[in-house]
């Protein structure tokens, strides 16, 4: 990728202010033209296909006990941003992966989602270290995080080219999930966590749409984690 000058200030800039601990919100985590190459290869890959969405799980499936039966490296294409992850640090130097099993992410899952389509709300669990890095491409989307334990919840407006990163309570003390919806509505500085982040440009769409905004097209996300859990299945058969 191209883009290998850019620099991030301390992750704590990025503090989502008004959620429990801990989010972050990177806009223009990568340039338009790093997301037109990724768009160009994530084409070029296969797709799974579920009811309302498409996937891609690299580099493979996790088994229903949440295992990654591989311990092939993430393909090329996905690299650039999982290094660029790595290069996110706190005040403190540590980084978001620092004491993650594996010290980086494993595992990168592609959804697709055209307008009108969602995802239920629903937690990641325990497969995975408890942190999500999600880079949004094409098209805006609104994340809703809900406390599992009940009370009220958080939404979280994603630009394209934009990376959210979910830990800590956020991440095991919340359901998070998408409607299926074409107009993302009830949009303003009172409901969207991260509105003091979000550009002008995005800002000036919803107050002129009255807090209602269309979504630009097919939106898709690459969401990185670390699994926990890894057997090389070759190895478990007797290969070395
Ligand atoms: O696409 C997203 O932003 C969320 C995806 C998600 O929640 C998941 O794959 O577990
Ligand atoms: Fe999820």
């Amino acid at each position: 990728m191209s883009n290998t000058e850019t620099t991030f200030h301390p992750l704590e800039t990025y503090k989502i202010p008004t959620l429990p601990p801990s989010a972050y919100y990177i806009p223009s985590f990568l340039s338009p033209s790093e997301s037109t190459e990724l768009l160009s290869q994530i084409s070029t890959h296969p797709w799974t296909t579920l009811t309302h969405r498409r996937l891609q799980p690299h580099p493979a499936p996790l088994t229903p006990s949440g295992h990654l039966l591989t311990s092939k490296p993430l393909p090329k294409f996905l690299e650039s941003i999982a290094s660029r992850l790595l290069s996110l640090k706190f005040s403190d130097e540590t980084g978001i992966f620092t004491t993650s099993p594996h010290g980086k992410p494993n595992h990168v899952l592609i959804n697709e989602y055209p307008p009108s389509t969602g995802i239920p709300s629903h937690e990641d669990g325990a497969a995975y270290f408890p942190v999500v890095c999600t880079v949004s491409l094409s098209s805006h989307i609104v994340l809703e995080v809900t406390p599992k334990n009940g009370g009220g919840g958080y939404r979280i407006f994603q630009e394209p080219e934009s990376l959210l990163v979910t830990t800590e309570e956020v991440y095991r003390e919340h359901l998070h999930g998408i409607e299926a919806v074409e107009v993302d509505g009830d949009l303003s500085e009172g409901t969207v966590a991260n509105w003091g982040s979000l550009s002008d440009e995005v800002k000036r769409r919803i107050l002129e749409g009255g807090g209602e905004v269309r979504r630009e097209g097919v939106r898709i996300s690459l969401t990185y984690r670390d699994v926990i859990k890894v057997k090389d299945a070759g190895r478990l058969f007797g290969r070395r």
